[in-house]
């Protein structure tokens, strides 16, 4: 079902909301690999058995590190523009922790476009674990809860959750590449409902509706 509504030209710039943008090939190469080596050591971290004299000296090293990145911080609130495949661009908070550019902590889960809305795949480590070798409720309805907040944006207008429903229908398991899929089910003004599903080795484990409240653009007429 195509619901888009809006021309990509017509939906709102988060520039118009007076928030920082920048856009995702502008992202340092060393930036990308430092967040990359960092989501690998959040992972050691909270596995780690080592001995205790290795344990100190990596706290230590780890301060430091902190220190000196710390010296120059972006604004809260700082976006990324993404071009996608096909040919939409989208929008997200560049710390975003389900998606966000910058984020070690996010998978990160990656959206494309489909005929039918979004589709991405991510597989998750014991960082997300909830029950043992399974994901974690919250994070299971934080992945639905981006899904269905992008497809909402990318086809019809960006905005918040107001009310999420998930089903968990299986356990959904740690290392195996999950499909999150999202879509628009319908459109009342400002009211969109959207729906997801994650799929793990084809079967669903869990499935999510929701209503999102499309945001005022400051300037609008609507805003
Ligand atoms: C581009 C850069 C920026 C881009 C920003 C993009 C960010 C993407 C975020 C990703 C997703 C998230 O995690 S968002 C984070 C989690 N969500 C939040 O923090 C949202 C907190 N809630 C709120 O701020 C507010 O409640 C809103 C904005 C959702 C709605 O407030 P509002 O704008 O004043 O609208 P309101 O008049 O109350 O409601 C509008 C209509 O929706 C209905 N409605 C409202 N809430 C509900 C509900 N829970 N269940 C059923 N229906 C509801 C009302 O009855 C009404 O229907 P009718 O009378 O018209 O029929």
């Amino acid at each position: 079902m195509t619901v888009n509504t809006q021309s990509v030209a017509e939906r709102p710039d988060p520039r118009a909301f007076g928030l920082p943008v920048v856009e995702q090939a502008q992202i340092p190469a060393e930036l990308r690999s430092l967040v990359a080596r960092v989501h690998d050591l959040i992972d050691a971290v909270a596995n780690t058995e080592a001995d205790a004299d290795t344990l100190a000296e990596a706290a230590s090293t780890v301060e430091g590190l902190t220190d000196g990145l710390n010296v120059a911080r972006r604004q809260i609130g700082t976006m990324v523009q993404r071009d996608l495949q096909s040919g939409d661009t989208e929008f997200g908070t560049i710390t975003n922790i389900v998606a966000g550019d910058t984020n070690p902590a996010a998978p990160p889960l990656l959206l494309e476009r489909t005929p039918e809305g979004l589709r991405g795949e991510v597989t998750l480590n014991t960082v997300y674990q909830g029950p043992p070798g399974l994901v974690h409720g919250g994070w299971i309805a934080a992945l639905l809860d981006q899904a269905v907040g992008s497809v909402s944006a990318v086809e019809t207008a960006p905005g918040l959750t107001a009310n999420l429903n998930v089903d968990y229908r299986r356990p959904t398991p740690l290392f195996t590449p999950l499909e999150v899929t999202s879509w628009v089910e319908r459109v009342e003004g400002r009211k969109v409902f959207v729906a997801g599903r994650i799929r793990a080795h084809g079967e669903v484990t869990a499935e999510a509706t929701a209503l999102m409240i499309q945001v005022s653009v400051p300037g609008t007429q609507e805003g």
